[in-house]
């Protein structure tokens, strides 16, 4: 939304001044000088804008509006999106009420937060239980997702760029970081941010002002950062993959998310909270699940976290035409990979150790296994050695794409 005014008594005479709505701030300008009466500067604006002088001032005007619309397309996304209220987290396990703990600590004040945590475990719905309890609630929190976009596109999509900067850049843009002005700017997967953004990044955290790729001057930003990754991050300093400068400029407060294998007791829960939500999202009559059924699931291993669990929980209430999930609508073993009737205590094979380790790195690759960033890297073996693995030990596609991210 844009509001233009144009002022005629309140504001000295034949002065005729701007507002805008930048960023959730009014800005008043002056616009030039006018001769024709206040009340007729409504019809009369269109017959100034041929005035040269002011064309100048409607190019900003443009770009206001730019940046307005930007606003607003990113506003409607993140409204479609079904996110959980922050309220709404689920778990009473003494490691998680640790977590709640050190959100609500840190919510208040502006310091950057660092939330590590396998892949799934709830860390963007803690980022979000961080924003909604801060200062900064009123504004939307802005999201990027490091490992989502393409290298070269990462500038432009944190800081923006100027029409004409860079071939394809049709269109002014504003980045993320302008976005997220007076707000909180979520950096999801920081772990996978190229070397020459992690300077960028770096230089902006500290300066707080940022540049757009083939802009005149610096901009001051407000925003406060709360990043997260399911990297080890200090592995990835030691292995030169990332700067130790921008580790410890992010990690001034760091939180850690249990992964679900050592919250067990919050599975049953997790499991009927799923279950309400999926039964009322399908229209099906499901009011809980047998204890043996729970059982099982609470021995799994869980590889994938809560994420995992929700999915399986999504998947059996459709196949479930019983009021109450059992045993045998849970999925079968051979889906559920890791299932054993007692995780805890049962000597697990060579096989069964190999396989888990090379999931846990094709997922922390996001599904991807050849290339730089991919799992063959990590587990140090040819891309061709770990696909006959892979093959050898059963470890298909299903077993690490549930989260939704691209294979390759
Ligand atoms: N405590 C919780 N209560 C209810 N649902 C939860 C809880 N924690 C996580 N979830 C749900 O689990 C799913 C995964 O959570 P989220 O996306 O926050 O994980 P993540 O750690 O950010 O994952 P990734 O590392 O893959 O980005 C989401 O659908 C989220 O709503």
């Amino acid at each position: 939304m844009m509001l233009i005014r144009v002022c005629n008594g309140k504001e000295p005479k034949g002065v005729l001044y701007l507002y805008a709505l930048k960023a959730g701030v009014f800005t008043k300008r002056r616009f030039g000088f006018f001769t024709g009466i206040a009340d007729q500067l409504g019809t009369g604006v269109s017959n100034i804008l041929a005035n040269e002088k002011i064309e100048l001032q409607l190019e900003e005007i443009r770009q206001y509006k730019t940046q307005l619309e930007q606003e607003n397309r990113y506003l409607k996304e993140e409204r479609k999106k079904d996110r959980l209220p922050a309220d709404k987290a689920i778990g009473r396990s003494a490691a998680i009420r640790n977590v709640y703990e050190l959100v609500e600590k840190v919510a208040a004040s502006d310091a950057t937060v660092l939330i590590l945590g396998e892949t799934g475990t709830g860390k963007e719905l803690i980022a979000h239980q961080i924003h909604d309890s801060s200062p900064r609630r009123d504004k939307l929190m802005i999201k990027v997702n490091c490992a989502a976009i393409p290298a070269n596109l990462l500038e432009s999509e944190l800081f923006g760029h100027e029409k004409g900067s860079f071939t394809g850049a049709l269109d002014k843009r504003i980045g993320k970081f302008e976005l997220a002005d007076n707000s909180t700017l979520f950096l999801d997967e920081i772990g996978e941010l190229p070397p020459e953004m992690q300077a960028k990044l770096l230089r902006a955290l500290q300066e707080k002002e940022i540049e757009r790729i083939g802009g005149k001057g610096l901009i001051k930003v407000n925003v406060r950062i709360v990043a997260a990754t399911n990297k080890n991050l200090e592995e990835e300093i030691v292995a030169g993959r990332f700067r130790s400068d921008l580790y410890y400029r992010l990690c001034v407060f760091p939180i850690t998310l249990p992964p679900l294998r050592e919250r067990r007791e919050d599975i049953p829960a997790l499991v009927s909270f799923f279950i309400e939500k999926y039964a009322v999202g399908s229209g099906r009559k499901i009011t809980g699940i047998a204890p043996k059924a729970l059982q099982k699931l609470k021995a799994y291993s869980w590889p994938g976290n809560i994420r995992e669990l929700e999915h399986l929980i999504e998947r059996t209430v459709l196949l479930t035409s019983t009021s109450i999930i059992t045993e045998v609508s849970l999925p079968s073993k051979n889906k559920m990979l890791f299932s054993r009737p007692d995780a805890e205590t049962q000597v697990r094979s060579l096989a069964d150790v190999e396989r888990e380790h090379i999931l846990k790195m094709i997922r922390l690759s996001n599904g991807r296994i050849s290339g730089a960033a991919g799992a063959a890297v990590k587990l140090q073996l040819p891309s061709t050695t770990l696909i006959s693995k892979m093959q050898k030990l059963g470890i298909r596609k299903e077993h690490f794409i549930d989260s939704g991210k691209e294979t390759g």
